[in-house]
């Protein structure tokens, strides 16, 4: 494997590896590795940034990007072993070799670390559940819109998180996970009052300060239609932070308030959008509960995973599969599980009895083009989306022509509809016309990226109105994204305002608050962009009424399953998909396999 930085650097001229590959590289060859170390170095630090919590050493063997493999899996095993910066589990070594994967050291400890705290959590004895209310004609779950012979899958979830200290309950859009939790949290509050005890203390959070905008403003509106006594209303969460905010993160540093040696202040914690939370975040979360305390997890199991690395939740879902059931678990859940098929006889998956699938959505009708679209690429049947976008639904719109010149006529489309924005003054219904529709990508950069749609959306605006400059960065109807967590600022990233010109002609910036709205000079609002148009990935935990998602054809990055689900189902009213029959067959076969040890970590635990 001579010639190692040499064949790097040539990967750096042509652009497939970056500098910081030959620094890291360069590193190891000068701290005692061999180029199997330093090759070792390189691909470990891309499989972290790629998602992956480790690099799963492919067969035959591991290879640079573009390049045929080095040499032998496992020889390239052997040759790491004995390194002084490549060790076994437990060393302190750069990198960790754990069987056939490689990992920077410190997210092995995360990754450790947080399936112990899983196992912990979910080998705690169960608790007794009284099922009552959860039962057809109980109080607590309306049975109205249960199919016969179906289990009501919201009420067993309800009873799964009450019975055990890991819950996780995964549902796609309009499922009820709210509805579900907002009841779960009355059954937890009314049981201690009625026992005399004091209300459990229910944290609520979520990965970004949008997420838990919208979670907060979800379990207000449930709790307000349950009308709950005075009591029981003031002893529910008033308030969701951010993980960050939960964990008391200070500016720039990665190391909580709370953690092991000073737990959460909380009986109850309840994540919102898990699905976007990494494996550190995860990590430190789980380390940070008191002993006693309940974990539930709310998401999708089916939508894109964390920016940064890992799948939590995918994996979470994967190791308790759909809705199967352990003996004891059915026997607890009594009617509640009674119409279950029989137990199938294969191996137990280790959180088989932690993990609730809701399966109706109550925001889409059965027939509904986007609900059945979202299900169809699901499946990953990819013929079947096809023919579904090929036929005629009211709330779906399909166009194979990305061509430049659809480009351009969908960014014309866009414009229109912003041009509204030139003639509003008042904030709030400024903020409602942007929230109502938005172009999502699956890409930031290239011609079909957000950062040119956006570019060549606002030229439009700026030429139809007449009303700024193109190119001008700010102006009137501006609609703008923040891009990094302030919380001196309290905006979060994923939050989104309006540049609007108050009556003394001064540019000012309006976001949705708390209470009403806020108002910002444009000077003091943090890393921002235009936002006319946004990537998937950046979509994550928002909903629009109407969605134009666009996937390119070709390209560096293909889009996956995930990705064109979770840009499906941010549609509450209507999509349009912009994107050739190729990208689409292409997207529905992709799926998202990141590289992890965590499944491997989790034990049985289900009594
Ligand atoms: N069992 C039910 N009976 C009647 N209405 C329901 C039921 N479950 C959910 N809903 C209603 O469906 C809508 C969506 O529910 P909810 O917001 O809880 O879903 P969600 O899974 O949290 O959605 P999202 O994916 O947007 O986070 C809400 O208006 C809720 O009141």
């Amino acid at each position: 494997m001579s010639g190692l930085l040499e064949r790097i650097a040539v990967g750096v001229d042509e652009g497939r590896l970056r500098p910081l590959d030959r620094a890291l590289a360069d590193w190891c060859l000068r701290h005692g590795g061999t180029p199997a170390v330093a090759l070792a170095m390189v691909l470990a630090n891309r499989a972290l940034e790629d998602g992956h919590t480790c690099l799963q050493i492919p067969e035959p063997g591991p290879a640079l990007p573009g390049e045929r493999p080095f040499m032998a899996a496992d020889a390239f095993i052997e040759a790491l072993t004995g390194s002084p910066l490549v060790g076994g589990p437990e060393a302190a070594c750069p990198l960790i070799l754990d069987q056939d994967r490689l990992y920077i050291e410190r997210y092995w400890r995360y990754e450790t670390r947080l399936a112990a705290r899983l196992n912990t959590l979910a080998a705690t004895p169960p608790a007794p559940v009284d099922v009552t209310g959860l039962l057809p004609g109980g109080a607590d779950f309306d049975y109205s819109r249960v199919a016969d012979g179906e289990p009501h899958w919201q009420a067993v979830a309800a009873f799964t998180a009450e019975r055990h200290q890991l819950c996780v309950i995964s549902g796609g859009p309009g499922t009820g996970k709210t509805y579900t939790v907002v009841r779960l949290m009355w059954r937890l509050i009314r049981a201690a009052l009625q026992r005399g005890d004091a209300p459990p203390v229910i944290r609520l959070a979520a990965p970004t300060g949008k997420a838990a905008a919208r979670m907060m403003e979800s379990i207000r509106d449930g709790l307000t239609a349950m009308n709950l006594d005075a009591e029981s209303q003031a002893a529910c969460p008033q308030q969701a932070s951010t993980l960050h905010r939960l964990l008391g993160f200070r500016q720039g540093s990665v190391r909580p308030r709370h953690d092991a040696d000073n737990p959460l202040p909380a009986d109850v914690v309840i994540v919102d959008e898990a699905s976007m939370v990494d494996l550190p975040m995860m990590a430190k979360l789980a380390e940070a509960l008191p002993d006693h305390c309940r974990l539930v997890l709310l998401g999708d199991r089916y939508q894109l995973a964390s920016v940064e690395s890992g799948s939590i939740l995918a994996e979470l879902c994967d190791a308790g599969g759909v809705n199967v059931y352990s003996p004891a678990q059915r026997q607890a859940g009594g009617e509640l599980l009674a119409t279950l098929p029989a137990d199938t006889p294969s191996e137990p998956l280790p959180l088989r009895d932690h993990v609730v699938t809701l399966q109706t959505s109550h925001r889409f009708a059965r027939d509904s083009g986007i609900g059945r679209l979202a299900s169809l690429v699901n499946a990953g049947d990819v013929d079947g989306t096809i023919r579904l976008l090929q036929a005629t639904h009211p709330d779906l719109a399909y166009s194979s022509d990305s061509s430049e010149r659809a480009l351009d006529a969908l960014c014309d489309e866009q414009a229109q509809h912003y041009l509204q924005l030139q003639q509003v003054t008042d904030p709030a219904q400024a903020l409602t016309l942007i929230e109502q529709r938005r172009l999502l990508t699956a890409t930031r950069v290239g011609p079909s990226g957000s950062d040119q749609l956006n570019q060549r959306i606002s030229a439009r605006l700026a030429h139809h109105s007449g009303a700024f400059e193109p190119g001008q960065r700010d102006y009137h109807g501006r609609p703008v994204i923040i891009t990094r967590n302030d919380y001196r600022a309290g905006l979060f990233n994923g939050d989104t305002g309006i540049m609007l010109r108050d009556a003394e002609g001064n540019l000012r910036v309006w976001f949705r608050a708390e209470q009403g709205l806020r108002r910002l000079l444009p000077s003091a609002i943090p890393h921002h962009e235009t936002v006319y148009a946004m990537t998937v990935h950046k979509s994550q935990g928002s909903e629009f009424d109407h969605v134009t998602l666009l996937l390119p054809e070709g390209g560096s990055t293909s889009p996956t399953r995930e990705l064109l689900y979770t840009g499906i189902t941010r549609a509450r009213q209507s999509l349009c998909l912009t994107a050739g029959e190729d990208a689409v067959r292409e997207a529905v076969g992709r799926q998202t396999l990141r590289g992890s040890g965590l499944a491997l970590r989790l034990q049985i635990s289900s009594r």
